[in-house]
């Protein structure tokens, strides 16, 4: 199992409730996508998965373990089996690349090997290998200061692809990449979650990107689950309601790739459907 929410709410420590009545199951290897406007919740809600956040209401399973049930070591031991990509990664800035990368294995590596690895690049195969599936294999001895923006979020990618979790909690990875670079970034992804068996839950901007990539997409609208279905049932109409707040435009990672871009939603939805088949 990737994992279990059960009627899982989240109410911020302000009081505003963030996530409501949220029951979803993932199970392991599938890849999901979560989806909606600006304040839907997908990020609290991934912050929840990632143990970062606990669920003021209902349950959650992960990995098959309630996080919150375990103690101080076994919780250590389920967060090293989570990879999170976040949308900025919390990289130092003064780390060379090789040490970022190998910081994604702190929490399977003994301590010597962590201490080592800050001091001393251990691995520099494997983190080079990493880095090579995002086209920054000759980055690897760059400090992070030094990268674009688009180039540090791909370090967090590949960070976590070193870390070989089991299950990869996304939010918003290919925010700063351009088009194409964003579409081989989750091609990779999708890749590394087929060849390790890893359950892959995104986040994603880009509705076009969300339904090439995946098989079973969320809709998440005021904290709550709007739809969950497997992509091919989803329909242009859902997906405009979904968003309908935001205005007639969905968000495409197309429309800035194409030449003259539209305001027709019909149109839209052509440019969204394009293409939609490859790697699910
Ligand atoms: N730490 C916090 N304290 C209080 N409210 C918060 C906190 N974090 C998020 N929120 C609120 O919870 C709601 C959901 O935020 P969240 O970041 O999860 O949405 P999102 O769908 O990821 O949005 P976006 O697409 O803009 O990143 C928002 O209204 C936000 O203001």
């Amino acid at each position: 199992m990737g994992f279990e929410l059960e009627s899982a709410g989240l109410t911020h420590g302000n009081g505003f409730r963030a996530l409501q009545r949220v029951s979803l199951r993932v199970g392991r290897g599938e890849r999901v996508a979560v989806i909606g406007p600006s304040g839907a919740g997908k990020t609290s809600l991934i912050r929840l998965l990632g143990t970062a956040l606990r669920p003021t209401e209902g349950r959650l399973d992960v990995l098959g373990a309630n996080p919150w049930r375990l103690s101080a070591g076994a919780l250590r031991r389920l967060r090293a089996r989570i990879g999170t990509i976040h949308q900025s990664p919390p990289i130092p800035p003064r780390l060379r690349v090789v040490t970022a990368i190998h910081a994604g294995r702190l929490g399977r590596w003994p301590a010597w090997k962590g201490l080592l690895s800050l001091l001393y690049p251990v691995d520099v195969a494997g983190a080079h290998a990493a880095l090579a599936r995002f086209d920054l294999a000759d980055r690897l001895f760059e400090r992070c200061d030094r990268l674009s923006g688009g180039q540090l979020q791909r370090v967090g990618i590949a960070r976590v692809l070193y870390q070989q979790p089991d299950l990869i909690l996304a939010d918003e990875p290919v925010s700063a990449l351009d088009p194409a670079l964003a579409d081989a970034a989750l091609g990779e992804l999708v890749a590394e979650s087929a060849r390790s068996g890893a359950s892959l839950f995104a986040s994603l901007h880009a509705v076009d990107l969300a339904l090439k990539w995946f098989p079973r997409i969320i809709g998440l609208r005021g904290g709550e689950v709007v739809f969950d279905l497997p992509t091919a049932r989803l329909t242009d109409s859902m997906l405009h309601e979904l968003y309908a707040a935001e205005g007639a435009m969905l968000p495409v990672q197309a429309r800035d790739a194409a030449a003259g871009a539209t305001t027709d939603p019909e149109a839209d939805a052509k440019v969204i459907r394009l293409d939609t088949s490859r790697g699910r």
